[in-house]
């Protein structure tokens, strides 16, 4: 049923002008009006002039209903729905500081993957403390920021508790046209959350054993015990299990996974190759969420006693100093050993 008390935007606010919140506003402009915010006035007036983002998505001319502002009030102003994506681990800090310019009628939909860092909480847990009466929900999915500003097809899931106002309200206009970019909604907001965070770790473990060497036996091996993995700690926290075979799971695990766009495989080939954590996110320039969140989900893990041996491998890798051959042998002696993850195989 289309509710039809409530405002349809006329113009989509998005908060975060690295490549994600940029591809997401190319390809909202190409059906509606759309403002892109960046923190940085420099880099916004730059991307004002150019018609593109240089840094992230070179080569990608803006559309023409696609603004740019340093100016978030005004975005504010004119916005019902703003797509958030700033990197996970700035984004509780980032959600306190916009209050000012915050009203109780704004959609905060938020499309940044992590958990809250240090305590591994839920966004969804935080973002009502800060806005208690704001409508909020979660995007997630196998997206890579160029192939969605490309206009490449592409599958989105969108968790909400206000599933019918999101839908019908908010993207009906995309839905009306056809356009590349297609949104599937659900309503568990904790599955979408555990498994947009969480793939990144698995992602990252795939890449190491890609950059010890190992073949796509092991690749297989650790992208389908990731998934159990993701799946047993997600349904401890009340996540429902279907989440995890759908878009947000099963999907955005395989894309991370198995694609070299992917910044958390990078950086796992990168560990596996022999450089240390610090070197290897110098080396890739953007945001690693993986080592953000592996730190995140151990917290989340230890209050729900999970055992989790291939997240609990890479965190010793990134923090406890492990060296990543180690950790690779004793992941395959528990396989021999029938222990762990690994036990039904
Ligand atoms: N890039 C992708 O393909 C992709 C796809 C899906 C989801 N995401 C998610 O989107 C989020 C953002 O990732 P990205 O790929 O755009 O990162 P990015 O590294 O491309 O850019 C990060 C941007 O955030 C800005 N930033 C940093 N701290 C900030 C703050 N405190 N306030 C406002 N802006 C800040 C930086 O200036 C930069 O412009 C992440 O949570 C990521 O998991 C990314
Ligand atoms: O580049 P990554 O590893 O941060 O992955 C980007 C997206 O999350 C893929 O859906």
């Amino acid at each position: 049923m289309v509710e039809t008390h409530l405002p349809q935007p006329q113009t989509i606010g998005v908060l975060g002008a690295g490549s994600y919140g940029t591809a997401l506003a190319i390809a909202f402009a190409k059906v509606m009006p759309v403002m892109l915010w960046g923190h940085n006035p420099e880099a916004m007036a730059q991307m004002a002039e150019k018609r593109e983002n240089s840094q992230y998505l070179p080569g990608i001319t803006f559309p023409e209903k696609l603004e740019i502002t340093a100016d978030l009030e005004q975005v504010c102003a004119k916005c019902t729905l703003l797509l958030i994506a700033v990197p996970s681990h700035a984004l509780p800090e980032f959600l306190r500081s916009i209050k000012p310019v915050i009203n109780d009628s704004h959609f905060l939909l938020i499309a940044s993957k992590g958990l809250e860092p240090k305590t591994g909480r839920f966004f969804s847990d935080i973002i009502p403390e800060i806005y208690p009466n704001n409508r909020f929900g979660f995007v997630s999915g196998p997206s890579f920021a160029k192939e969605v500003a490309y206009g490449w097809p592409t599958a989105l899931a969108v968790a909400s508790k206000d599933i019918k106002f999101i839908r019908y309200e908010i993207f009906a206009p995309m839905h009306k046209i056809r356009q590349p970019l297609k949104f599937y909604y659900v309503e568990d907001m904790i599955g979408l959350q555990v498994a947009g965070a969480i793939k990144n770790v698995i992602a990252i473990a795939v890449g190491l054993s890609d950059g010890l060497g190992f073949g796509a036996n092991t690749r297989a091996a650790v992208i389908t015990h990731g998934l159990e993995e993701i799946s047993t700690l997600g349904k401890l926290y009340g996540a429902e299990a279907s989440t995890f075979q759908g878009l947000s799971g099963f999907g955005d695990l395989i894309l991370t996974c198995t694609d070299d766009q992917s910044r958390n495989r990078r950086f796992g080939l990168l560990l596996g190759q022999g450089y240390s954590p610090e070197q290897a996110i110098q080396i890739i320039g953007q945001v690693v969420e993986g080592y953000y969140n592996t730190r995140e989900t151990m917290t989340l893990a230890q209050k729900v006693n999970a055992d989790l041996p291939i997240i609990q491998k890479v965190y010793d890798i990134l923090f406890n100093k492990k060296s990543p051959k180690r950790a690779a042998s004793e992941l395959l002696l528990s396989i021999h050993n029938g222990e762990g993850s690994f036990t039904n195989l």
